[in-house]
């Protein structure tokens, strides 16, 4: 393993006296084990969300070195140690990352505030997971194991568990480096090789992956990062002969796109996309922690986040005070500059998607949701982020189900809720969307919390809880949320071949055709 690392330069974080992270100025392909720029030469921009300047420079893939990739990884698997390897020598590998990467944190987080305005405290929060990540499918794989099936004393069939080949891991720029890791750890642990694809809007904690990756002496080959846009660099991966599987985490109308694209090769997908999830709140839950839950749960992640409560359903007798409790709330969230630890909601990623995102700011408006707060540019910004992406904590109420704002997927720190009468209004109201990823409800009623849990078509549902994760859990969605699941043996599900042997163990009976 060799190659440059990309010059580092420092840069401060944007408010006085923050501790400086170190960014590269350059962010390269990591191709068969070095760092290179693209056949083509070419570089874009990523930009600091809070500031909208400059910060890194990175290489823009082309078809041509997305097929350097795919032929590095399919050499790998072909030819390489990694597919042959013990399932415990992979993990020591795995492991060794875990360590680089919990003995870096503090740098990824840095560089993933400065390229997405995530607030630093949850930064060091995903980083610690992404650690978590590579130390849990380390141990799982070495877990695996098949089914037997014993026939009396004719048969025995047992299944085994193979890699598949080369993967196509597409990520979106939420919360990059973990769910890099997420698609990473399972797929090298099965002892497939792959090629990500960053997104371009946040592209740098991939390139730190990198680094881990060549310090953790992987093989060449094994792990490989193309940078670059949807078009060229995602389609041209999707559509690769050599790259056996996808798994994609993004927009639903990207996924339709990729599984069109790649038909004509056969892929096998797994998809996590877009979500617009209900907290349904009763009027005899515990109020204070639903309300908690329900503040965190959409203003988190700058509201940049799958699993975001997005809409809140809540009983009518304590409809009001609640909605007006959850907007108290969210005018007193401090924005600010995401490096410094008190900021709760930083800016969000880019100048187009805050356009969007202040689209449905309007969109709710002619609706006639009745905005409670927010849905400004926050005034008072220090003169060094008054370029940046800001957007204040927005709540409307009286969001009706027809419109835009209850059904489709904001992605920023907006909130709509929605009075309802009784449970099966709850249930229906919540299943009203095409989008079926998450689900919270709040009721101190056991029964009815299983009960309306299990009635909300969503991947995922949690009751009385905010999102809490059991990385053993399947973690994906219903609906035009996603195809399949990751987490746990869900992910071996995907990541691996099952292959069943027949044994048999004496004679039986086999029909003898042509013998006369
Ligand atoms: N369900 C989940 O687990 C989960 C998690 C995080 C984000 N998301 C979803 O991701 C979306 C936000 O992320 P985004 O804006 O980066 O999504 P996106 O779909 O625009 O992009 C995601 C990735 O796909 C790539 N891409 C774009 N077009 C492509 C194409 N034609 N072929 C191949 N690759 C292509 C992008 O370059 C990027 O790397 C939201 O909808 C959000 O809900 C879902
Ligand atoms: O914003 C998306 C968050 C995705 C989270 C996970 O994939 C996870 O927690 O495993």
């Amino acid at each position: 393993m060799g190659g440059a690392m990309g010059e580092a330069v420092h840069q401060q974080g944007q408010g006085a006296g923050r501790p400086a992270a170190t960014v590269p100025r350059q962010a390269l392909h990591f191709i068969g084990g070095r760092f290179v720029p693209g056949k083509e030469g070419r570089f874009f921009t990523t930009l600091n969300p809070a500031t909208n300047r400059p910060l890194a420079e990175v290489a823009e893939g082309s078809p041509d070195d997305v097929d350097a990739a795919v032929q590095a990884a399919r050499r790998a698997f072909d030819e390489g140690p990694w597919p042959r390897m013990l399932p415990a020598e992979r993990a020591r590998y795995l492991e060794r990352i875990a360590d680089r990467i919990e003995a870096r944190s503090e740098a990824i987080a840095r560089v993933e505030v400065l390229d997405t305005g995530m607030p630093v405290s949850q930064a060091r929060g995903q980083a610690a997971r992404a650690a978590e990540n590579f130390r849990f499918f380390a141990r799982r794989i070495q877990d695996l194991g098949g089914h037997v099936w014993q026939v009396g004393d004719r048969f025995v069939n047992y299944v085994v568990h193979k890699p598949v080949g080369v993967a196509g891991l597409i990520t979106p720029w939420n919360t990059p480096f973990m769910l890099a890791t997420w698609k990473v750890a399972p797929c090298l642990a099965a002892g497939n090789t792959c090629v990500l694809k960053p997104a371009e809007w946040a592209p740098l904690s991939a390139h730190m992956l990198a680094e881990i990756v060549a310090e953790a002496g992987l093989p060449e080959g094994v792990f490989n990062v193309v940078h670059g846009f949807g078009e060229p660099a995602g389609a041209s991966l999707v559509a690769h002969p050599a790259v056996n599987l996808i798994s994609f985490t993004g927009e639903t109308t990207t996924g339709k796109a990729i599984m069109a694209n790649g038909a004509a090769t056969l892929k096998r997908y797994s998809f996590e996309l877009g979500g617009k999830s209900p907290v349904v709140i009763f009027a005899d839950a515990d109020l204070e922690r639903a309300v908690d839950a329900a503040v965190f749960g959409v203003f988190s992640l700058n509201g940049e986040r799958c699993t975001a409560g997005s809409r809140l359903l809540v009983e009518e007798p304590v409809y009001r005070d609640v909605v007006e409790a959850v907007a108290r709330r969210a005018a007193r969230i401090r924005i600010g500059d995401p490096a410094d630890p008190r900021t709760e909601l930083g800016p969000l990623i880019h100048p187009e998607h805050w356009r969007r995102v202040m689209g449905y700011v309007e969109a709710g408006r002619a609706e006639g949701a009745e905005l409670l707060t927010g849905g400004r540019r926050p005034p008072g910004l220090p003169p060094e982020l008054a370029g940046g992406n800001y957007l204040e904590a927005t709540v409307f109420a009286g969001a009706r189900p027809g419109t835009r704002v209850f059904q489709e997927e904001i992605f920023g720190p907006v909130v709509v809720a929605t009075p309802f009468r009784t449970e099966d209004e709850a249930v229906r109201l919540a299943n009203a969307v095409r989008y079926g990823l998450a689900a919270y409800v709040w009721t101190r009623d056991v029964g009815r919390a299983h009960r309306v849990g299990q009635a909300i078509d969503a991947g995922m549902v949690w009751l009385n809880s905010q999102n809490v994760r059991d990385l053993r859990t399947p973690f994906g969605g219903m609906k035009d949320s996603g195809i399949g699941r990751e987490g746990g043996d869900y992910s071996f599900e995907f990541y691996c071949e099952r292959q069943v042997i027949h044994v048999a163990l004496g004679e039986h009976p086999i029909p003898r055709f042509g013998a006369g």
